[in-house]
């Protein structure tokens, strides 16, 4: 049966509720992909799975599903209509991938779902990458896509894209990693414009605990998604732990909605080699034992991103349960 617009936009509202208040996200999927022996050191980085190895994707989302997850993200971080035309895919072949992102994770709550004892609620989150994550050069943790790319440019980027995953059903759309105020303005627009009624959320990304990448202002870009009607949560993605507690504290005086955060391990990426580079940040096992003062901080969806791992998911659930 299909939902009301209102019932939609609940859904986030609906989980935190059912939950006590809290509820798990996902972690890295791109990551434990990786561990599962996937090689995704290439331009379009883990959306490669969805033609070479869609199983495995299926499979890692199970195991965030095991591990405790109540969101599950899915592989369309950096699927896109041009990078799949740019690898010889027919326009009809590219959407249908990015299709198959949604229809995986789908499958995969069926079939947990199926033989979990407890029925709980789980939705399905619809990735979209910036036009950085694109660009495959790690200029989504700079945000500097130079003078000509205009708004109208990111706007004609993601359409398409965004009607799609829509199209395939997913009970919200993540925003994620997102760098600058104007693909923020971007995104705000085309919801509008395209008539969507799926919920969003809009995470953001930090490398100083302050502002988001580019420099452009948290604050500033938190409440233009604030604003935004189909907006049902704001935070923070793939940012090093130590400066997710400032964050927190910034977000809660932009809005009331709830506060998503899920940072990655700490370490640096290297977009050239296509690998992650340790730092004095610390290891992902490092942030569960604060995951209980985040959310004494105002944050109320919590998971991990890149480098983080179905362990790191069960040691969030376990602190949260009040096991840690
Ligand atoms: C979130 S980053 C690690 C994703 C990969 C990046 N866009 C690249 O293609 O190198
Ligand atoms: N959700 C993405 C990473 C965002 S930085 C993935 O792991 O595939
Ligand atoms: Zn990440």
């Amino acid at each position: 049966m299909d939902r009301t617009a209102e019932e939609k936009s609940n859904v986030v509202e609906e989980l935190l509720r059912e939950n006590g208040g809290w509820a798990v996200i996902d972690g890295g999927l791109a990551t434990e992909l990786e561990s599962n022996g996937a090689d995704i050191r290439d331009a379009l980085w883990s959306s490669k799975c969805l033609f070479t190895c869609p199983e495995l994707i299926r499979k890692v989302h199970l195991d965030y599903l095991e591990a405790g997850a109540s969101i599950l993200i899915t592989a369309s971080y950096q699927a896109t209509i041009q990078g799949f035309l740019s690898r010889g895919f027919s326009q009809e072949d590219s959407e249908a991938l990015l299709r198959k992102s949604v229809e995986l994770a789908v499958e995969a709550r069926d079939l947990y779902l199926k033989k979990c004892p407890q029925k709980r609620q789980i939705l399905i989150a619809a990735s979209v990458g910036s036009y950085g994550a694109y660009l495959a050069d790690g200029s989504e943790y700079s945000g500097d896509y130079g003078e000509y790319v205009t708004l109208e440019t990111l706007k004609e980027f993601h359409r398409r894209r965004l009607q799609v995953l829509v199209e395939a059903g997913p009970d919200l759309i993540a925003f994620e990693t997102i760098p600058n105020k104007i693909e923020t303005q971007a995104y705000v627009e085309l919801l509008e414009e395209c008539n969507i009624d799926t919920p969003a959320w809009f995470a953001f990304s930090s490398k100083d605990g302050v502002n988001i990448v580019s420099g452009d202002s948290l604050v500033e870009c938190g409440s233009i998604a604030d604003s935004c009607h189909n907006c049902v949560a704001i935070g923070i993605n793939c940012t090093p732990p130590r400066f997710i507690h400032d964050l927190i504290i910034s977000m809660t005086k932009i809005t009331k909605k709830p506060i998503l955060i899920y940072p990655n391990s700490g370490e640096s990426y290297d977009p050239e080699k296509k690998e992650w580079v340790k730092s004095a940040g610390g290891s992902a096992e490092d942030f569960a034992p604060f995951v209980n003062i985040w959310h004494e901080a105002g944050a109320s969806l919590i998971g991990g991103c890149c480098r983080t791992s179905p362990d790191t998911v069960r040691a969030i659930s376990r602190a949260l349960k009040g096991g840690a």
